[in-house]
């Protein structure tokens, strides 16, 4: 039994000189690549490896190819120079997700942090990022920090409120450490994309997630909090417990690009009542329909609707622009009202639409430079 090799890695390393690892930054056409295995005490040949990280290139033949490497690309990695810290990238794997700004890749969590006061808890913005963030399809993880800043009484309100939502947000407060311990457990062993507003405390909780880090924590000041970023590129910081954060720029107001048709989806009351029945219309839109089993008395059906109305001016805004013969969607009526025909493949419409909003965290990370 001894004579199988422990790891794929170790097959690898051996057998094809190569190894599997994570894009964790991109600078340019270098691509900064954490190893698997390396520093695992069981993996005796790993010992005398003197870095774990090699900063590569890519394989000709992968630009050939038009194959792009993101940061959290799981890539093979041929040809380590150990002395001088380099390597190629030979292949690059799979990607079970894929968000295009920041472009990252198997991301499985997206963490949502907001504060409680300072700046105060606005719900609309909440909603919105929160939107934007089920859009993608990852797990998504509301944190909301400052606790310190507010009474018991109040987070208890808020604890209730957000779980009218759908939601069980986690408390914390960077400042005297409640909550942090919680917090790391749910991002250890996965990849986490970290998206908030300007000053609820991003990178204050990122450095005291990952010491000897040193994230530059910036002050809120004026409207637009200015960030601490002055890059664009996203990188991935490893966590002590294992696991990855993706660090982003800091944010504006999401843009509310959904379809009008999967908003609904994105909203965990919506779906609480999707999954109990059905509307009698399938394309309906929870707005006046006849038997409608979404519309009703939730908190944030003012969400919905105000979001839907967006949803649909931009999507008639799309059709006019791009395509107009994919116009047929729309239809107008009169001067100002608008009407859906209905819609009858919504299987095949949904499969289309699901893969762009995947990419289409974006709107998260657009920058606070406006
Ligand atoms: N009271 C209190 N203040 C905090 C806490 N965490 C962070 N802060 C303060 O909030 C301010 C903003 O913190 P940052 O970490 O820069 O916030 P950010 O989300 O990274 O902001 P951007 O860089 O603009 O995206 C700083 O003054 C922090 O000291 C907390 O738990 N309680
Ligand atoms: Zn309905």
């Amino acid at each position: 039994m001894s004579s199988e090799p422990p790891t794929t890695l170790r097959t690898l390393s051996v057998e094809e000189n190569s190894l599997r690892g994570t894009v964790l930054a991109v600078q340019a056409n270098f691509y900064q690549v954490q190893l698997d295995g390396i520093g695992d005490a069981s993996s005796e040949s790993q010992g005398n490896l003197p870095q774990p990280q090699l900063l590569c290139t890519r394989r000709t033949r992968l630009k050939k190819i038009g194959q792009q490497v993101m940061v959290g690309d799981r890539v093979l990695v041929e040809e380590p120079d150990w002395e001088g810290g380099r390597g190629a990238i030979a292949q690059v794997f799979p990607r079970t997700t894929e968000l295009s700004r920041p472009p990252v890749a198997n991301a499985s969590n997206i963490l949502l942090v907001f504060a409680l006061e300072e700046p105060s808890l606005d719900v609309y913005q909440l909603s919105r990022f929160l939107i934007k963030a089920e859009s993608t399809g990852l797990d998504v993880s509301l944190c909301l920090n400052k606790r310190d800043l507010i009474s018991a009484d109040r987070l208890r309100w808020w604890e209730q409120r957000l779980q009218g939502w759908g939601y069980q947000p986690a408390f914390m407060s960077v400042y005297t450490g409640e909550g942090l311990a919680e917090l790391r457990s749910v991002l250890s062993h996965q990849m986490t994309v970290v998206a908030g507003p300007s000053g609820v405390g991003k990178s204050s909780l990122i450095n005291q997630l990952i010491p000897n880090l040193d994230l530059r924590v910036g002050e809120v000041s004026g409207k637009l909090g200015r960030g601490r970023h002055t890059t664009r590129h996203v990188e991935l910081f490893e966590l002590p417990d294992g696991g990855l954060l993706a660090d982003t720029p800091g944010f504006n107001q999401p843009q509310m690009d959904s379809t009008p048709q999967e908003l609904a989806t994105y909203f965990p009351e919506a779906r609480a009542r999707l999954a109990q029945g059905n509307c009698q219309f399938s394309n309906c839109l929870h707005r006046d329909e006849p038997n409608c089993i979404v519309r009703g008395d939730w908190e944030r059906y003012e969400h919905y609707r105000d979001f839907l109305e967006k949803a649909i001016a931009y999507e008639e805004q799309l059709n006019q622009q791009s395509d107009p013969d994919a116009a047929l969607k729309l239809k107008t009526k009169g001067k100002s009202g608008r009407q859906y025909e209905p819609r009858l493949e919504s299987k095949k419409y949904r499969r289309t639409a699901r893969r762009t909003q995947l990419q289409q965290l974006e709107e998260l990370y657009q920058e606070t430079d406006l």
